[in-house]
């Protein structure tokens, strides 16, 4: 799938301009082949049209019935023949066909879809602003009727009836305001009642139903429906006491979010709130966080210190401006591009690596001598740091796709995971550090939710923090995300650095938390 990165989503770009080049090839040839055929038709009915006035005459005369014959032998086949079955048709549909495997598909259709409904959520945004495109600082395209119809279908197939209210009724608005569209209101209005009957409207459900009978009085299964929901609401209404007809009386469309508990969880919607920018809680110490050179007497940093800013004190996490050159950035990009795979993780009970909704990325690991420019930063890392990254992971360059994320997570691996890094023999993530490799027009924010810390990407800039204490135990307000990126392209790359080899560089602590 191509969704799940920008860098990927992006050759499709190149496959639409050349289909569009081989279809421009294939009219240009057929219509020189038209052109051919059609003075073809012509010299044959100027020929039937004088040898008709007169058959005897032209065929009485042995040349002229010579010619005559020839014409639809020899002739025929030399001349005519040829340009009868010179139809590349065949080969350009085969062409087409090889070229359309750079394009999206429909797993791609339903990620896109996806992705639109995760960033509605998380920046609580109204269908009518994403159906108008305005999300970034430029317009874009827009939804028609039908866009935000099928966006619905596809939440409706999901049994999303949250959504598809939603975008169902963006599309009757959308219908209504553009008198082109020929998407049919009664298609809508049967899902739109129906989805609005499971999130417990049925009222609404009954007039929206009677709505599409006037447009349609022969639909069975609305006929069906409004027999149901009126006896629902009969037995309703007995149940309650009430003489009510129930025919379609105003009320307030119920339309609640479903789901999942951990969804629904402090955390989660900490993480949501924080990726739109809010403040969620007080920042522990905010006031004594400070900004400083840092050279650490290492000659990569004498002549240009390393700029740390703290972002936060416990846990400590840093901001490194300038970090990383945007010539640098390019390389790594460039070689990082063919290398980018679907980004896995790994299942906590088995430990096996798989490919999960909560993130949606591409990545690669580059080696240390892969180039030249790789060696350069992890060099560094090393003196920023005063780590070792002789037992670190490789250097993993991400670069998220629609509405990429990736849901809070640690780093490091608990006790209770699988021997997550066992196999390594290099001991836990003791640290991370991240770089970001774009800015982000919007959205794709870094944030950390136990302790209300959020880092907006900036280009060229890293965070760096210890995910385990001096003891070895592990941090666990070091718990963060990725949040979905809105608008614009976001790549980042981290190292993971581990515990084997820093026991002189990073002593052990005496205390537990330390
Ligand atoms: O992309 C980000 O902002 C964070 C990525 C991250 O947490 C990870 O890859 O482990
Ligand atoms: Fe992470």
């Amino acid at each position: 799938e191509m969704f799940t990165s920008m860098a990927h989503l992006q050759t499709a770009l190149y496959a639409e301009r050349d289909i569009a080049l081989t279809l421009r090839q294939y009219i240009d040839m057929e219509e020189k082949r038209l052109e051919k055929l059609k003075s073809i038709a012509n010299d044959f009915a100027s020929h039937s049209n004088e040898a008709l006035k007169n058959p005897d005459g032209t065929l009485g005369n042995p040349v002229s019935a010579f010619l005559y014959v020839k014409r639809f032998t020899l002739d025929w086949d030399k001349d005519i023949e040829p340009i009868l079955q010179n139809n590349t048709f065949t080969t350009m549909l085969q062409q087409i066909k090889f070229l359309k495997q750079d394009l999206p598909t429909y797993e791609d259709l339903s990620g896109a879809a996806a992705a639109l409904l995760r960033l509605q959520d998380t920046y609580q945004l109204d269908t009518a602003k994403i159906a108008s495109g305005e999300l970034g600082k430029t317009k874009c395209a827009e939804l028609s009727a039908n866009d935000c119809y099928e966006i619905g279908r596809l939440s409706y197939n999901d049994e999303d009836f949250y959504h598809t209210t939603l975008w169902m009724q963006e599309a009757i608005e959308r219908i209504q305001a553009d008198i082109n569209s020929t998407l049919s209101k009664s298609t809508v209005l049967d899902y739109l009642a129906f989805a609005l009957y499971r999130q417990g409207n049925i009222q609404h459900a009954l007039s929206l139903t009677n709505e599409l009978l006037k447009i349609d009085p022969y639909h069975e299964r609305a006929r069906n429906n409004r027999g149901y929901y009126q006896r629902m609401i009969k037995e309703e209404s007995k149940s309650r006491k009430m003489g009510d007809d129930g025919e379609g009386i105003a009320q307030e469309i119920k339309n609640k979010r479903h789901i999942d508990d951990y969804r629904n969880s402090n955390e989660f919607l900490t993480y949501e709130s924080l990726c739109r920018g809010e403040r969620t809680q007080k920042v522990k110490d905010e006031e004594k966080l400070s900004c400083r050179y840092k050279h650490n007497n290492h000659p990569l940093l004498l002549l240009r210190p390393a700029k740390e800013e703290d972002v936060h004190l416990d846990p400590w996490i840093v901001i490194y401006h300038d970090a990383m050159l945007d010539g640098e950035i390019q390389t790594i990009k460039q070689i990082a591009t063919p290398k980018l795979n679907r980004a896995t993780v790994q299942n906590a009970k088995t430990g096996a690596l798989e490919t999960a909704n909560y993130r949606i990325s591409k990545s690669a690991w580059l080696k240390d001598d892969d180039d030249e420019v790789v060696h350069r930063v992890n060099k560094r890392i090393e003196a920023i740091t005063g780590l070792t990254l002789k037992t670190a992971e490789e250097l993993q360059i991400a670069n998220y796709g629609l509405g990429g994320h990736y849901e809070p997570h640690f780093d490091f691996a608990r006790k209770e995971e699988k021997d997550a890094f066992k196999s390594l023999g290099t001991g836990n993530r003791i640290a991370t550090f991240l770089f970001y490799m774009s800015d982000v027009e919007a959205g794709g924010a870094t944030v950390f939710p136990y302790i209300g810390v959020k880092l907006f990407p900036k280009k060229g800039a890293a965070a760096f923090w210890y995910n385990l204490y001096k003891s070895g135990e592990g941090i666990y307000n070091t718990r963060h995300a990725a949040c979905p990126v809105l608008v614009g392209v976001k790549w980042v790359s981290n190292k993971w650095i581990h515990e084997r080899g820093q026991e002189f560089l990073r002593p052990c602590g005496k205390k537990f938390e330390e």
